[in-house]
């Protein structure tokens, strides 16, 4: 792991007793991995314009002003199938012919009850099921049938998003400089990354990147990654897509992961990302402070997903709320002491807004408990479960978007994104609303 330097930041106040030139506040840190992934990019660009200086050289010319925001999102599910979860049980008995099995239905029954979903949208619908029979049969081969379906959904449902996003940007598609594709219900090469970017009609040059088999996490981690992308290139604007299709893994209720049968459903949520200097009539929504991921050790077992020949298989352990629950908090610590040092202990987890991935209820009131919100406080995250289930990686950008929408001028001025998936792992972003920033910036003017 490396760490650079790449200050000055616009927004990242020195602490009232600390020396000017600790770097510690006044300067932007960038952590790179060990594939020094945005040094490269810094690299292909200089190359590009004819400049063969190395990578240190440019940093200075390449960064950009300040800290990456969320600039604009859309959303967007299959409008075909919406199933009311009260009625998810029957009907999913119903169309694969297990009637029969009424210990397995009352058990789902059960389930669905507690999840605190009222609706979930599909791709999948009866007519798909009726010509391929072996998606209800684990043992049957069905991977290259689902792989051609969501071949040209997955892309599509993005594209809707992203449109959306596109309109609320105000920019035309082709000022987008880099694409993150988070998917992991989408398995060609060429990749949906590729169609999304067809389909948008965004530049050729256009930098793309796609995530895979992230699970839940997938949202958080392509923030994290267009956050990097967005600070250090200068001007970049950066796409995220994030796509879900429970296609995939759909299977006969005698394939096990009743959970997952009462938990997950179809979506796509984009993002678009910059960092300063703003231009176009941009509005920034959230800007993401500093980032980190976490994994909780030995937990591997406990969330995990497997591709098989006939789709993939889930595995959700009943200790998942348990163990997020008890670690969270030292996450959220560990990453708000990159911006408040030591004060990280004056801060009041209540104070702030959240946007946490709602990976399941009990999830959602173990962190509520653990971190003593008013109830209210993770309002966003229970809508998005409650209207659309847990659609994995694509979830964190419904609750973005909720979030905004709800609280408009009210937001606080500092609140916390928590995305988590097969690790355990558990991305971690501290957020500042843009209003409180504006204030900030009359105030700082007003003492020049
Ligand atoms: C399933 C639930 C709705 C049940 O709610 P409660 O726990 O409050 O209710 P409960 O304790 O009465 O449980 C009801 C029944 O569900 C069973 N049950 C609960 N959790 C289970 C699990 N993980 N696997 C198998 N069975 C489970 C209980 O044994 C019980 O069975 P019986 O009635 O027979 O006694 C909830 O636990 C839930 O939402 N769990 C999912 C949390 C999770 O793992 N989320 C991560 C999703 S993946 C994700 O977001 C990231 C990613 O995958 O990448």
């Amino acid at each position: 792991m490396h760490v650079l330097l790449l200050g000055p930041s616009t927004n990242i106040k020195p602490q009232p007793d600390e020396p000017l030139e600790a770097p510690n506040r006044s300067l932007t840190f960038f952590l790179l991995d060990s594939s020094n992934t945005h040094v490269n990019t810094c690299s292909s660009i200089c190359m590009a314009k004819g400049n063969g200086t190395t990578p240190d050289n440019r940093q200075g010319v390449q960064h950009a002003e300040g800290t990456a925001a969320v600039l604009a999102i859309g959303t967007a599910n299959p409008s075909g199938v919406i199933v009311p979860q009260e009625q998810f049980t029957d009907e999913f008995f119903r169309v694969s012919n297990s009637d029969h099995l009424t210990h397995l239905k009352e058990k789902l029954q059960r389930i669905c009850n507690k999840t605190g979903i009222e609706k979930r949208h599909f791709h999948l619908n009866e007519e798909m099921l009726r010509d391929h029979p072996e998606f209800l049969d684990r043992e049957l081969p069905s991977l290259d049938a689902r792989i051609e379906i969501v071949a040209t959904a997955v892309p599509k449902l993005a594209e809707s998003a992203a449109r959306k996003a596109i309109a609320e940007w105000g920019r035309p598609a082709t000022d987008i400089t880099h694409l993150v594709f988070s998917t992991y219900s989408s398995w060609h090469a060429p990749s949906a990354d590729l169609q999304l970017a067809s389909l948008l009609g965004l530049r050729p040059t256009v930098s793309r990147t796609i995530l895979s088999l992230h699970g839940c996490y997938g949202g958080g981690r392509a923030l994290q990654l267009a956050k990097e992308l967005a600070e250090n290139n200068h001007g970049a604007r950066v796409m995220v897509a994030c796509c879900e299709m429970t296609l995939v893994c759909f299977a006969g209720p005698d394939g096990g992961n009743l959970v997952g049968h009462a938990l997950f459903g179809d979506g796509a949520g984009v993002a678009i990302i910059g960092a300063g200097p703003f231009a176009g009539g941009e509005c920034p929504l959230f800007e993401m402070v500093a980032a980190t991921q976490t994994t909780i050790p030995k937990t591997e077992y406990a969330l995990g997903m497997q591709v098989t020949g006939g789709g993939v298989d889930f595995h959700l352990a009943i200790q998942v709320p348990t163990l997020l629950g008890q670690n969270i908090e030292q996450c959220l610590v560990d990453t708000f002491r990159l911006v408040f040092g030591d004060d990280v202990d004056n801060l009041t987890w209540n104070d702030m807004f959240w946007a946490v991935h709602p990976g399941g209820r009990p999830i959602l009131d173990n962190i509520e408990t653990v971190l003593k919100l008013d109830p209210g406080k993770l309002a966003a995250s229970r809508n998005v479960l409650r209207e659309y289930g847990n659609m994995s990686g694509a979830t964190i950008v419904f609750v973005l978007d909720d979030l905004r929408r709800r609280c408009k001028d009210q937001l606080p001025e500092w609140g916390a994104l928590l995305a988590f998936g097969p690790g355990i792992t558990i991305e971690t972003i501290v957020l500042r609303s843009p209003r409180s920033l504006s204030e900030q910036n009359i105030e700082d003017i007003k003492s020049d």
